[in-house]
């Protein structure tokens, strides 16, 4: 007969999981009703012993109490924000400044390639694996705390699922509201005669404002991670679509658009392809984001002033007004 403590870390990894295959891979293997039945067993089992709850339990994603104000928190490493093309001469004039820097040609230089998500840029440390604090991009060097509200995002595990997480780790994404969720918002809004929002970005900033972290998790927010910023007692792999993958398997959700191009050509396919699927991917972009794959490339090519040197937002041409 397993320990209430034994019954309890059991529950808390089963929960774990099948919130990664649901809300990270999208392939649930329970019910939704399998999955309540066990939250709401551990529920039970930790509010007959509170002495056992712990901050990175599944039931400890709303926080107590409202906030009064949101405290200031300097990224130890800036989060600086991309150089835009809005063509393809502007794209090759990109391709141009790289190839003038490095030795070889850049014929089959690899780029990673990613959807440009609409949403607000998030700074997430987890240290030893557990979650402990969140903050918005800010100017890039100060960003707000809002490790309460991250907290209550279904995408966002609380803990990495690894047996040995690194020391510390910083994932940077986006934070989305999807289309869905949006169009619900707006729709209960103005049947309640409160103030709608123009758009998800703004629809997703207003939620992540809030100092009230039960109103946050009532608006299904979404992280798609693009990066990390610091990594310390771990050897990361030496390519970002590697990270990015790194990434994914401990839980932390990525977008599943993203593909290596070999070759400028291939870049071009890619960004023609999301610029398609644009209308029907269920959340809003902006263009995409073309990043020197390699790493050591990276580092070689560095950054302009502000922006990185080695990679590059391609914007898509401003959509019409969205006509409501
Ligand atoms: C009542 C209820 C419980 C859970 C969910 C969503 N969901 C489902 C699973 C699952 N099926 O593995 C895992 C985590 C999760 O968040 C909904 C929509 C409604």
């Amino acid at each position: 007969q397993p320990s209430l403590q034994q019954q309890i870390e059991e529950l808390r990894k089963t929960l774990r999981h099948h919130e990664y295959l649901y809300h990270v891979l999208d392939t649930p293997e329970i019910p939704d009703s399998e999955y309540d039945r066990l939250f709401h067993q551990l529920k039970a089992l930790e509010n007959s012993h509170p002495e056992f709850i712990t901050a990175d339990s599944p039931t400890q994603r709303v926080g107590a109490k409202p906030l009064t104000s949101f405290s200031q928190i300097k990224h130890e490493i800036p989060m600086l924000s991309l150089d835009n093309v809005f063509n393809d001469d502007e794209f090759m004039a990109f391709v141009k400044r790289i190839q003038d820097r490095l030795p070889f040609s850049t014929e089959n230089l690899t780029f990673c390639c990613e959807p440009k998500l609409d949403g607000l840029a998030v700074s997430i440390l987890y240290e030893n694996g557990k979650l402990v604090r969140a903050a918005t991009r800010g100017d890039g060097q100060t960003g707000e705390d809002i490790t309460a509200n991250v907290r209550t995002i279904r995408n966002i595990p609380l803990q990495l699922l690894t047996d040995n997480p690194p020391a510390r780790l910083e994932v940077r994404g986006e934070i989305f509201m999807p289309h869905q969720a949006f169009e619900n918002l707006n729709e209960m809004a103005l049947a309640k005669g409160e103030k709608t929002f123009a758009n998800p970005r703004n629809a997703a900033a207003g939620s992540l404002r809030q100092l009230d972290p039960k109103v946050t998790r009532q608006r299904h927010l979404m992280l798609n991670a693009y990066g990390i910023g610091i990594a310390e007692g771990v050897l990361l792999p030496d390519t970002h679509y590697d990270r990015l993958q790194w990434l994914h398997s401990m839980g932390i959700p990525v977008n599943k658009e993203i593909e290596l191009c070999g070759g400028i050509e291939q870049v071009l396919k890619f960004y023609r392809n999301i610029q398609e699927k644009r209308p029907h991917l269920g959340y809003d972009i902006d263009g995409t984001v073309l990043k020197v794959n390699d790493i050591a490339l990276q580092e070689k090519l560095g950054f302009i002033s502000k922006a990185p040197r080695w990679a590059i937002a391609y914007k898509f041409p401003a959509q019409e007004e969205l006509t409501v």
